[in-house]
Order: C-alpha cells, then sequence, then structure tokens
C-alpha cells in the first residue's frame, strides 16, 4: 500500500469536487482529487444536461404536432428513435469530454483513482493502493437513485436514468414510478416522443409543488396528456419473460389492471453516496440518516463530540439542496474552509431556486407557503396569483396553461416566494429570486419596467393581485384596461 501525506483530500471528481478543488489550490499546492467511479460528473454523464437533451427533441416533436394549431400542416410526425437517442449520445458525450478536459487539466499529479474510505478521521483508503493522510477532507460524493426493495421483481428491466441515456432507441413502453422532478421531466419526454407510459406516485406529491392551487392544477393538466397517479396503489409487480407484468387500481375507476412494460423506471429519489465511505470511522456526529451534521454556510462538519472538525461535505452527499448550482457554490465554500482551516469564512448562500424542466415548466422560489407561515406565522403571509390561461404572450404562442401562486409578508410588503407553473417560468423564476436576493418589496417590484407582450406581464398581474392582498394597492377590477392585452 502507497502512503501519501498531503493538505487538502476532496472525495468525489464531482461538479462539488471539481469546485472545491479550484477553491482549495489557491490555499495550497497540496491538493488531491480522488475519484472512485468514471469521470465526468453527473450533471453532464447523467443528469442534467443528457435530461434536457432529450427533453429538446421531445418538445420538437410536440412543437411539430402542434404546428396544425397555427394554421401550419407539417404532415404526420415520425420519431426516429435512435436518432433522438444517437443526438442525445453524442451531445452528451461532448458535455462530458468538456468536462474530462478540466479534470485533465489538473494534472495527474492531483488526482488519484478509486474509491475512497475512512480509515480514521485524517485517513482514507484508496482502493485498496494508497493511504492518504490529509489536514482536511471534502466529502463530495454526490447521490445514487434508490428505489424500494418491491421493484427488484423486475430483474434487469428495473432502470434509473443512467440507464435511460445509454439506448440506442427508444422503448414502445415505460412504467415510470415517481412523479418527481426526474420521474415528470423523463416521462413527458418520453410520452412525447410516442413512448406508452404511466406514471405512479405514492403519498400524492407531484414534482416540487407544496402549494396546493398550483398542485392541483399542474396533476390535472398532466393527466390530460398522459397518466399520472400521485397515489398510486400498485399490487403487483413481476417480471414476465422480457417484459414487467404491474398490477395496479386505475386511478378515477378503480378498476384493477394488468399491463406489460418494457421497462419500470425508478425515479422515487436519491440517496447520498455515505454508505459506502465508512463514514463512521470519521467520528462525525450524524443525523438519523447517517448524514454528517454540518454548517450550512461554512459547510463544516461537527466532530462526534460536536466540536468543529476538519471535514467538509458538499454537494448532493450532504442531500441538502441536490441542484448543481448548490453542488458548485457549496464545493466552492467547502474547499475554501478547507484550504484555510482552521480559520473559516461564512460562504454566501442563495436563496432557493429551483426548476423542473416539463412544459408547462415547474419553478419554486423562496421558501413553500407553509414554511413562511411557519417562519412568520399564520396570519402574517399574503398570497397572490394569476393564471396563465388568457395571458396576451402565452396566448400568442399557444401555450396559456398554467398558474403562479406568489407570497409576501404583511406589513413589509416583502416579496418572500412563489410556485410557478406555466410557458417558460424558468425566466420568471430567476427574476424572482434575484429579486429575493435583494429583499425587493412587492411595490418596488411593480416599478420595474415591464415589455409588451411579454409573458413578464403575467407576473406583474401576480405581483399586483399580491399587492391588493397586502392592502398595498387596488384589486384588479378590469384586466387589460390600463396595461394591454399582456396582463
Ligand atoms: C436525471 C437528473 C437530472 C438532473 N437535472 C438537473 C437540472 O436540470 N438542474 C439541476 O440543478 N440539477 C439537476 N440534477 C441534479 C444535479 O445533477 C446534482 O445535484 C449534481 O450533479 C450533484 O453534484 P455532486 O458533485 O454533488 O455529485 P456528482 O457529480 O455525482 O459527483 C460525485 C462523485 O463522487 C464519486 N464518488 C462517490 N463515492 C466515492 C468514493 N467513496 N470515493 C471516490 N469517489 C466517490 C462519484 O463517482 C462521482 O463522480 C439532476 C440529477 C439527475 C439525476
Ligand atoms: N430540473 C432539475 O433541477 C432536476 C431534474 C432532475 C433531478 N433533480 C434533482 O434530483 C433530485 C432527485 O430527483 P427525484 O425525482 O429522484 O426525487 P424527488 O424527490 O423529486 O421525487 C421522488 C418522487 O418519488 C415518489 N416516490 C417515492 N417512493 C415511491 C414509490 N415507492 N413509488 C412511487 N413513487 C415513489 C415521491 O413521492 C416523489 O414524488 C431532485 O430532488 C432534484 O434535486 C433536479
Amino acid at each position: 500500500m502507497q502512503e501519501r501525506k498531503v493538505e487538502i483530500a476532496i472525495v468525489g471528481a464531482g461538479s462539488a469536487g471539481l469546485s472545491a478543488w479550484h477553491a482549495a489550490r489557491k490555499h495550497s499546492d497540496s491538493v488531491l482529487l480522488i475519484e472512485g467511479g468514471a469521470y465526468g460528473t453527473t450533471c453532464a454523464r447523467v443528469g442534467c444536461m443528457p435530461s434536457k437533451l432529450l427533453i429538446a427533441a421531445a418538445e420538437a416533436a410536440h412543437q411539430a404536432r402542434e404546428a396544425g394549431g397555427f394554421g401550419v400542416e407539417v404532415g404526420t410526425v415520425e420519431v426516429d428513435g435512435r436518432a433522438v437517442m444517437e443526438r442525445v449520445r453524442r451531445e452528451r458525450d461532448r458535455f462530458v469530454g468538456g468536462v474530462l478536459g478540466t479534470v485533465e487539466r489538473l494534472g495527474e499529479a492531483n488526482r488519484l483513482e478509486g474509491h475512497a474510505r475512512f480509515a480514521d478521521p485524517h485517513t482514507l483508503v484508496v482502493g485498496e493502493h494508497t493511504r492518504v493522510t490529509a489536514r482536511t477532507i471534502v466529502i463530495a460524493t454526490g447521490s445514487r437513485g434508490t428505489w424500494p426493495d418491491l421493484f427488484d421483481a423486475a430483474g434487469d428491466r428495473l432502470i434509473v436514468n443512467d440507464d435511460v441515456f445509454d439506448w440506442e432507441d427508444l422503448p414502445d413502453s415505460v412504467a415510470v414510478f415517481g412523479p418527481g422532478v426526474i420521474g415528470l421531466e423523463l416521462g413527458q419526454a418520453l410520452h412525447r416522443l410516442g413512448v406508452r407510459l404511466r406514471v405512479f406516485g405514492v403519498g400524492g406529491a407531484l414534482g416540487p409543488f407544496r402549494d396546493e392551487t398550483v398542485w392541483a392544477y399542474a396533476e390535472r393538466t398532466f393527466n390530460e396528456a398522459f397518466y399520472v397517479d400521485p397515489d398510486a396503489q400498485v399490487e403487483h409487480i413481476e417480471r414476465d419473460g422480457d417484459a414487467v407484468v404491474i398490477t395496479f387500481l386505475e386511478r378515477d375507476s378503480g378498476t384493477r389492471l394488468t399491463e406489460r412494460f418494457d421497462y419500470l423506471l425508478a425515479a422515487t429519489g436519491r440517496q447520498p453516496n455515505l454508505d459506502r465511505l465508512d463514514i463512521e470511522r470519521a467520528r462525525l456526529a450524524l443525523d438519523d440518516q447517517g448524514v454528517p451534521r454540518f454548517h450550512r454556510f461554512t459547510l463544516q462538519c461537527l466532530n462526534a463530540d460536536e466540536s468543529p472538525g476538519h471535514i467538509f461535505i458538499a454537494g448532493d452527499a450532504n442531500q441538502a439542496l441536490p441542484l448543481l448550482h448548490e453542488a458548485n457554490a457549496e464545493g466552492r465554500i467547502a474547499g475554501d474552509n478547507a484550504g484555510r482551516y482552521p480559520e473559516l469564512r461564512a460562504g454566501h448562500r442563495h436563496v432557493p431556486l429551483a426548476v423542473v424542466f416539463t412544459e408547462p415548466q415547474m419553478a419554486t422560489v423562496g421558501a413553500s407557503r407553509a414554511e413562511l407561515e411557519r417562519q412568520f406565522g399564520d396570519d402574517c403571509i399574503a398570497t397572490g396569483e394569476a393564471s396563465f390561461e388568457d395571458q396576451g404572450r402565452a396566448v400568442v404562442m399557444r401555450q396559456n396553461r398554467g398558474l403562479m401562486r406568489l407570497y409576501a409578508e404583511h406589513g413589509s410588503g416583502q416579496f418572500l416566494g412563489a410556485e410557478l407553473f406555466g410557458p417558460r417560468v424558468e425566466h420568471l423564476a430567476h427574476l424572482l429570486a434575484w429579486m429575493l436576493e435583494q429583499r425587493v418589496s412587492v411595490g418596488r417590484l411593480l416599478e420595474m419596467p415591464f415589455y409588451h407582450p411579454v409573458l413578464e406581464e403575467g407576473l406583474r398581474s401576480a405581483l399586483r393581485d399580491l399587492n391588493a392582498s397586502l392592502r398595498q394597492g387596488p384589486a384588479i377590477t378590469e384586466r387589460c384596461m390600463e396595461c394591454g392585452p399582456g396582463d
């Protein structure tokens, strides 16, 4: 076994680990990046990027089918599954290639390949070939898909997102379990590409929505296009030949149905990659899920005796906000602090922002209304809403489905959060997140310029409604009279 002594060891060369490496290097030349799997990051290989590539193909098919609504006839739309998947893999490989170039440029001496696990709080054993002793350590090991044992009956027809992006062709049918973020993004894309689909959930959850009104609108909208049962009664799963056979009660009728699918796609959540790390040997304080307790602004873990430690945790591994921009930000903070330890700096944490690339898109900004009520008190939160159904630009584009609900604090009028379901709300969500970062009041937001005709005019309607709920402005009595048909 080789021995290596370094200042800072980073476990995991994903988005968080790479950010951590660059931040740590500003403090020391002795920074080692350890990777146990394939280089290239979850985001580029099996996450954000290939999923958006599949969605882009699905959108093209959908737009072509919808063209008739504009009086444009394109004839029968045919999806060439092989060509779709070939482009997904090709562009995915290009994104991965970009990351591999970055990894290459780190220099061979600064990388080590092999699965790392703790031998003691300062020592990692890597792939049975190297013992690495480090002054500080960053855990950036990411997460992986998880599913209940029941699904194992599907054998090798049980797949997760990773498998989808290696397909050479599209299958005929898929049963998606989990109408969360991954399940809805991939499910809707597969449906639009002509794959027969059913989506089964538990407990009623749908995407990221917590606001019941937005949830109900979204649930109705998705179900108009494909079958989604957020609280499904699935009775049996078995493998039969090349098929997965699922017996379930149909959502509205309660009829018992048995259907065959090519695959069961498990999109039932992700678990942090901490279980194969011998984390107990790091002697850290763990929460009841086995995740190290850490400080949100420094990413520093607590030792078992509650003293602040020399180990930091960033990205999906800490399960706090499993999103790419958070993994990058946390990696930077953790790497910086691992470098400057024991003197630490609090990093800047962004307001919560999440976007789901379905159509209509789903987005959340700030805390949910329930969380805000807990923080501020039941009667301190005002709500404003606007529909996209007769919003000018959305009608023009024939994408006039959706609803947004915005929250603000009574008295101060400060904008606090939103749940958005509608066309291209990724952009509205950014505007709102940027405003939330600046702690802007609803009144001040309404003083901003709004062009015409744009989707932002719909946001203005929601802000006006919110301002009226705050009793800081008049209710909208006659829409369109003042602002034209954009609202
Ligand atoms: C299908 C899908 C779509 C997504 N889409 C989006 C999106 O649109 N927008 C968004 O913001 N987020 C999205 N995400 C989430 C985003 O991809 C993750 O939050 C982000 O990639 C996490 O980065 P990370 O560095 O924490 O983990 P990773 O990139 O997974 O890196 C962890 C690394 O650690 C390595 N590792 C693990 N254990 C060990 C060990 N013991 N020793 C050595 N190495 C180890 C792994 O091999 C891996 O390379 C998506 C995720 C999925 C699955
Ligand atoms: N656009 C994006 O930003 C994006 C896209 C994909 C993934 N991600 C990240 O990846 C994370 C993981 O995504 P995810 O979709 O796996 O998790 P998720 O938590 O969003 O959804 C999991 C869903 O599975 C359901 N579920 C749990 N057990 C089930 C069972 N036995 N049967 C049926 N349904 C079950 C849950 O109720 C939930 O609706 C997300 O939280 C997000 O942070 C982000």
